[in-house]
């Protein structure tokens, strides 16, 4: 018998990220090759002919799991039960734009959109922000929708995390997916901090493998904080292609659990574990079951230089959570 379709909500769903994303979402490599799927597509009204475009070409794909398109420009119409939200839509960073000019720009998108959910969306909707900067802009949409479980709410750092897999991968001659167990702590931004100390790479401890701790504990680092800013720089368009794979790594792995003993990191509110203030969207490791919960990776050893760059990024998502607040009227 055929499953239930399950309704899948993107947002920003006329830009780029959502054009890189929308064709293997929809073809069943996120929620599986037997889930058929409604799509809602959010994007702003000056978009919908571009939009309508989109559509079309979801169309022309005629893929057997996708059963509908709602194309719309109304919030409270897209968040309608909603089982999943993919929330892209914002203004992304040109070369030249602040951080700060980002979170002022796109936080209220956020407000609103959490209300919304608040009324209209299942309560188990699984949410994940993209949009930037996307810690904060998760934690003002939970904020503002209070009867969803908070732990519902969650920000991608997928793509640091597949950046810093990739850039040892690279350097050891091996494949990504050699590597395992990465953590990205704290916020997706140049302040985040890739941690390789519990990672394994071909079964051996990075540090270990690689016999190179200068680069690890520098450039490595400073290649993964960098590497968005980076691809700006040379497309004049912050990433698209690697976003959405990200995405997709971030709604299977929370849809149908983690592998044996690898975690994988999302950024999700905190419970207080590693001494991060509650309640703050910050990227931990976790572990997901097929049940679509998960849980934050308890008993890791943080030693000194990991402590410092943990409290770094802490302090700058608390910056954020008070500008955020302060520029949506709390
Ligand atoms: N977390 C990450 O890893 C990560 C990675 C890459 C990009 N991003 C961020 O994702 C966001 C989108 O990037 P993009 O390259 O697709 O941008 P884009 O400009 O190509 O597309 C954004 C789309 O969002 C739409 N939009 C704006 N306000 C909206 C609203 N209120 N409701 C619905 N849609 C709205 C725009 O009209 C546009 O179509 C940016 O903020 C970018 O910085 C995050
Ligand atoms: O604005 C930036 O510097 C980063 C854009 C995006 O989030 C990325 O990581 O590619």
């Amino acid at each position: 018998m055929e499953k239930s379709p399950i309704r899948v909500l993107v947002t920003g769903a006329a830009g780029q990220i959502a054009y890189s994303l929308l064709y293997p979402l929809s073809k069943g490599d996120v929620f599986g090759h037997d889930q058929p799927i409604e799509l809602v597509l959010l994007d702003i009204e000056a978009m919908l002919t571009v939009l309508d475009g989109v559509v079309m070409e979801m169309q022309d794909c005629a893929l057997p799991l996708l059963k509908s398109i709602i194309p719309t420009a109304d919030t409270d119409v897209a968040c309608k039960d909603i089982d999943v939200a993919i929330l892209v839509g914002a203004m992304p960073r040109r070369e030249g734009m602040e951080r700060k000019d980002l979170l002022r720009a796109n936080v209220k998108i956020f407000k609103a959109q959490g209300e919304s959910l608040d009324k209209h969306a299942k309560k188990s909707v699984k949410v994940v922000v993209v949009g930037n900067p996307a810690n904060t802009n998760a934690f003002i949409c939970k904020k503002y929708a209070p009867s969803i479980p908070p732990e519902n709410f969650t920000a991608l750092t997928r793509l640091d995390q597949n950046r810093a897999q990739a850039q040892i991968a690279t350097r050891m001659g091996l494949v990504p997916q050699d590597v395992k167990n990465v953590i990205i702590w704290g916020n997706h931004s140049n302040t985040q901090f890739p941690d390789v100390r519990h990672a394994k790479v071909a079964g051996k401890g990075v540090y270990e493998a690689v016999q190179d701790d200068a680069w690890l504990k520098g450039d490595f680092i400073k290649t993964v904080q960098t590497r968005g800013a980076a691809v700006i720089k040379a497309r004049k368009l912050s990433s698209a292609m690697s976003a959405a794979k990200a995405i997709g790594d971030h709604m299977r792995d929370w849809w149908f659990g983690t592998k044996g003993d690898e975690y994988v990191s999302m950024a999700v509110p905190s419970d207080g574990s590693y001494g991060i203030e509650k309640g703050i969207i910050y990227s931990f490791p976790v572990q997901a079951k097929p049940d679509h919960t998960y849980s934050i990776v308890q008993g890791l050893q943080i030693d000194e230089f990991s402590k410092e760059k943990m409290t770094t990024t802490l302090t700058e998502l608390q910056e954020e959570k008070c500008s955020a607040e302060e520029f949506c009227g709390y």
